[in-house]
Parts: structure tokens; sequence; C-alpha cells
């Protein structure tokens, strides 16, 4: 397919670039196998000692999820369908804002090892198990996607070997996890991530100027129907609209920043709970830039090919390629940057598939393998170092999967998060906000919901694959002629939507959230008619009080609306942190106020810990 252009070539100097990539990340690893407790133990190993502060943390978390896929496919994405997509930042707001207030405080005043712990505290055993094994299949299909997209790419447009870029990310991934443990898996993820920016921005800027500046980017775009406005549309089967994204997209980013274990570890190695909420302010920024240089490479791509569109002309076979023919195509006169594109785009996997390998050993040690056999330390960290190699092999194994079954990238991994993540993050939203939610419940909930997604996401696939049938059938006949108006108007029938085909074409955006729903309602439904659970029978600090908390909110308002009240109100307002100076009670300010919004108590819990 690329014999049209014919196949591009890396220079030495591009080979040097990327190389260095390769090397830095394993010299990380092998700093960490050397210095500090030269990950003897598996708190080092996989909790980094609960020794992590924010920035780190935030730049990792942001490394976790952003992998090739969202590289080339955003750009992609933007190139052929507009800026619609784009309005998925509005959902980074409460998508982070609630991990931070009410899933961080949970697991961190627990003192958990892996998220799947809370299942048990809250539920049972069974629950935990089932949690750990959902949690390890979601991340093994996504891991296939996450090593195969950028071998696939630098495959396709630079004739660089397929199976020897999967092997080259898979070793190197399993080297510096094996040996640095999770505080080399997190200070590559910072490296990389800077890599990642600077490959990005290097192509923003190199196809800029070839496209004649800003404003003739924006002109391009604009003339050619690609910046588009918040589309309000309500239709839950529009791919993307406004609800789609920025309602839907909420569900996803709880799915993958509030439960997931690659995510939920990193806030429980933090230094300080403190320092674990403050790592999700963080991560915002990075979040929307990481969106925003993506989204305006698929722009300034529209506005060098327009008229010229590559997919159309047969250079590339698949439209995930659009972005690297693009890198190869604009920057083959500027000798080191297509090496520094391709570093961004390995970067951006290898930072992904560590966290999985990584997550994957820990929840496999905590979760199946520490709770039924006793053994010692070092045997626990060895063991641990085997399981890291272990799923590194299993992941290349993944990718030879993903090598046969291939669609859309960027919807291939939003659907598995949705389809597995979703069905997860409602299980533990049943245990955070329904008391009476019991273990019976919760799997039977997990179950029906995994069931549900997989019946959705599966029949979207085929309906999909169908529907191009269909269309090339009815194109076919078109082409034909007059005579041929009849089997067109069958066609026409059996197309016609029914329950089923409008359940199938629900917006894979909708998957996170419709999936969590229906395992809180199934579970609830089953816990009520098992015999719910009783509030006191729960573990204490597994519950989030939500009426507690807008009683409180309530309150706080009430004592404060007239400001004489302040010095008679101690007594009725217990959670206001009052300041005793010479036995009288003084004013607390508008500033105080604000911080001490709901986490009250939580502030007073944190001291205590962290001072212990
Ligand atoms: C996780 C989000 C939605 C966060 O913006 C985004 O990074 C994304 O769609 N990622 C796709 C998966 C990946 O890049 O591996
Ligand atoms: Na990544």
């Amino acid at each position: 397919m690329m014999e049209a252009l014919g196949v591009k070539h890396f220079s030495t100097i591009d080979f040097v670039v990327f190389g260095m990539l390769l090397v830095i990340s394993v010299s990380i690893g092998l700093y960490h196998a050397f210095s500090g407790g030269r990950q003897r133990t598996t708190q080092e190993f996989l909790m980094a000692d609960r020794s992590m502060s924010c920035l780190p943390l935030a730049l990792s978390l942001m490394a976790t999820f952003q992998s090739a896929v969202a590289i080339v496919g955003t750009p992609a994405e933007i190139f052929y369908n507009g800026t619609q997509y784009w309005f998925i930042g509005c959902a980074y707001f409460l998508g982070l804002l609630i991990p931070a207030h009410i899933f961080i405080p949970i697991f961190y005043r627990l003192r958990l090892n892996s998220a799947y712990q809370y299942l048990e505290l809250r539920f049972s055993k069974t629950v935990r198990i089932c949690g750990t094994i959902t949690f390890i299949f979601q991340m093994i299909i996504y891991m296939g996607v996450g090593i195969y997209t950028p071998a696939l790419a630098l495959n396709a447009v630079t004739g660089f070997h397929l199976w020897g870029a999967v092997l080259a990310i898979g070793l190197v991934c399993t080297v510096y996890t094996t040996l640095g443990g999770l505080k080399a898996v997190i200070w590559a993820d910072v490296f990389q991530t800077l890599v990642m920016f600077a490959g990005q921005f290097a192509v923003i800027g190199v196809g800029v100027h070839q496209a004649g500046g800003p404003a003739e980017v924006w002109r391009k775009a604009r003339d050619g129907g690609r910046i588009s406005g918040i589309d309000w549309n309500p239709d839950p089967t529009q791919r993307h609209t406004f609800w789609t994204l920025g309602v839907g997209g909420v569900f996803l980013m709880l799915a993958l920043y509030g439960v997931n274990q690659a995510q939920v570890q990193r806030y429980l190695s933090s230094r300080t709970e403190k320092q674990a909420i403050m790592s999700l302010y963080m991560v915002f920024p990075c979040l929307q830039l990481a969106l925003a240089l993506s989204c305006l490479i698929g722009l300034v791509m529209f506005a060098c090919y327009k008229e010229d569109n590559p997919l159309q002309k047969q250079y590339i076979a698949k439209k995930d390629q659009v972005v690297l023919y693009f890198v190869m195509d604009m920057l083959q006169d500027f000798p080191g940057l297509p090496g520094l594109f391709v570093a961004c785009l390995f970067s951006a996997s290898l930072s992904t598939i560590s966290s999985a390998f990584n997550s994957l050993a820990t929840v496999t040690m905590e979760d199946l393998i520490k709770p039924h056999f006793t053994m010692e330390e070092s045997k626990a960290t060895l063991l641990s170092k085997m399981l890291a190699f272990l799923y590194g092999l299993l992941c290349l194994a993944m990718a030879y999967v993903v090598h046969i079954l291939h669609s859309s990238v960027l919807q291939a991994a939003i659907s598995i998060f949705g389809m597995v993540g979703g069905p997860l993050l409602g299980v533990f939203c049943l245990g955070f906000f329904f008391p009476s939610a019991n273990s019976t419940g919760a799997v039977t909930g997990l179950v029906v919901g995994l069931a549900v997604a997989f019946w959705i996401g599966i029949g979207n696939f085929v309906a999909r694959n169908s529907a191009i049938v269909l269309e090339s059938n009815s194109t076919d006949i078109l082409d034909l002629g007059n005579i041929t108006m009849g089997p067109v108007t069958a066609v026409v029938e059996t197309s016609q939507p029914s329950i089923l085909q409008a359940l199938y074409s629900l917006s894979y955006m909708w998957y996170s959230g419709v999936n969590s729903t229906i395992v809180v309602i199934i579970g609830l439904l089953v816990s009520y008619m098992t015999g719910p659970m009783a509030e006191k029978d729960v573990t204490p600090g597994t519950l989030y009080p939500v009426w507690g908390n807008l009683r409180r909110l309530f309150q706080l308002r009430g004592c404060y609306a007239p400001p004489a009240q302040h010095n008679t109100s101690a007594q009725e307002c217990p959670i206001l942190p009052q300041k005793e100076m010479n036995g009288t009670v003084t004013k607390v300010t508008a500033e105080e106020e604000q911080q001490t919004f709901l986490p009250v108590t939580a502030k007073v819990l944190v001291e205590q810990e962290s001072s212990v």
C-alpha cells in the first residue's frame, strides 16, 4: 500500500534519538534497582515505599492511560470527523474532582495495598477475587492494543519490522519494571511524558509552518467543516455529542482515574493523602494539554492535506495510520524529528505497558497469592518480579491477538474501558454509596453487568461490520442501474431500527455509564431480595456518607449565614474547626471556610495519620 509514495526511512540521527529513549528508560530501572532499598521488599517494589510526591505522580497518572492509541487515534479522529471529540475535555472536571474528594480519602485511609482489598473489607473475599480477575482481564486486553498500535504504525510507514518493534517495547518495559519496581515505573513515566509532549510540539510546529501559519490552519479547517460547535443532540446513539462526551466521559474517567488499580496504586504510593489529592488537581492541566496537542495535530494535518486525503489515495491502509504518514511526509527534511516523534509514540506506550505490568503484578500478589499463602518477604518480592516478567510475555501474546482482530484503536480502547471498567466502577459505587448492598448483590451485579456489556459491545461490533457489508452491497447494486431497485428496498427494510439495533448502536462513550448503572441497580435489587446489609455491620471507613456530608454542608451554611452568630454556635456546629485563643472562639475567615468545606473530619484524620 505504501508503494505509492515509497516507504520512508529513518536517518542515523533518528535512530540515535529513538535509541536514547530506550537507553534512558532502562537506566531509570537500573538506578532504582541499586538505590534506596534496592527493591528487596514488596512495599518498595509495588508501593514505592509510600513515599511519592504529587508532581511525579501527576505526570505518571496521565501517562498510564495515554498510550500510542491516543497519540495516533485522536488526531485521526479530528482529521476525519472534526473537533467534536475535543469536548471530552469537559468530562475531566468532574471525572477528576470526584476521585479526588470521594474515592481517594476512602482508599487512602484504609491503608490498602490494592484497590480490590476494599471490596473484601466492604463485601467479601469472593467480591474481591471477582474484582481482581475482571481488572486483570481488562488490562491484558488493553495492553495488547497498547503495544500493537505503535508497532503497526511504525511498520506501515517506515517499514520497521512489526514484531521487532513489539519485542522492543515489551522487552524494554519488562526490564525496567522488573528491575526498578514502581519507583522506576513512575520516574520513567515522568521522563516519557516529557518526550511525548516534545514530539507533539515538534509536529505541530513544523506542520503549522508547512500549512502557512496558524491563521491559515484555522481558515482551512473551518472551510473544510472540521470546526464543530457543541452538539446538544440528546440521542444516546450519536457517537459524539456533548452528552456522550461530557457526561458519558465522566463515567469513563471515573472507571480509569477512580477505581482502576494502576491509578489507585499511585494514590496509595503517595506520601500523604493531600499529595494524592493534589496529584489529581495537577493532572487536570496536563490532560487538557495532551488533548489539545493531539487535536491540534489533527487540524494541522487537515490543513496540509485537505484535498489530498492519504487514505483515499491509498498511501495508507487504515485511518489510524494518517498521523505517522503525515510525520514522515512533513518531517523528513528535519533530521532527528521523525525519530523524536517515534520516540513520542513509544514513550506513550512504554509508560502505559509498564504501569500495566506493575499493577498486574501487584494485584496478583496482593489479592490472589498473599491472602492464601504465607511466604517470606524475599520470596514474595522475587515472585512479584517473576509475575511482572510473566505479564510481559503475556502482553506479547496479546499483541498477536490484536493483530488478528483490528478496528479503530481509539474506539477499541475506550470500548474496553467501558465494557470491563464500567462494571467494576459499578461495584465500587455500590460499596461506597449504598450501605444496604451485600456481597451476593455485588457479585450478581458484576456478572450481569459484564454480560450486558459484552452483549452490547459485541452486538455493536457485529452490527457495524454487517452494516459495512450491506453498504458495500447496496452501492454495488446501485452501480448496475435502475433494474435493481428491488434489492435496494429489501436492504432498506432489513435495516429498520428495532429495539435491539438501537441497543447495539448505543454510543461507545456511554458504555461506562450504562454498565456501571446496571451493576448498581441489579446489585441493589439482589441485595434487597437476599437480605440487605445493616449499616452497623459494614466495616467502618468503607462507606461514603452522602447524607451526612450534605447535612454538614447545610449546617455549615446555616452557622455562617449571619456572621454575628459565630460566637454562639460552637456547640451546634461541632464539625467546624474553632480556633481557641485565650478561651474565646475566634471567627473563621472565608478562606478557612472554603478549605473546610467538605473534608473537615478528613483533615483531622490525615493530620493524625501522617504524624504517626
Ligand atoms: C483516557 C483518555 C480518555 C483521557 O483523555 C484518553 O487519553 C484516551 O482516550 N486514551 C485512549 C487510550 C490510550 O491512549 O491508550
Ligand atoms: Na502511556
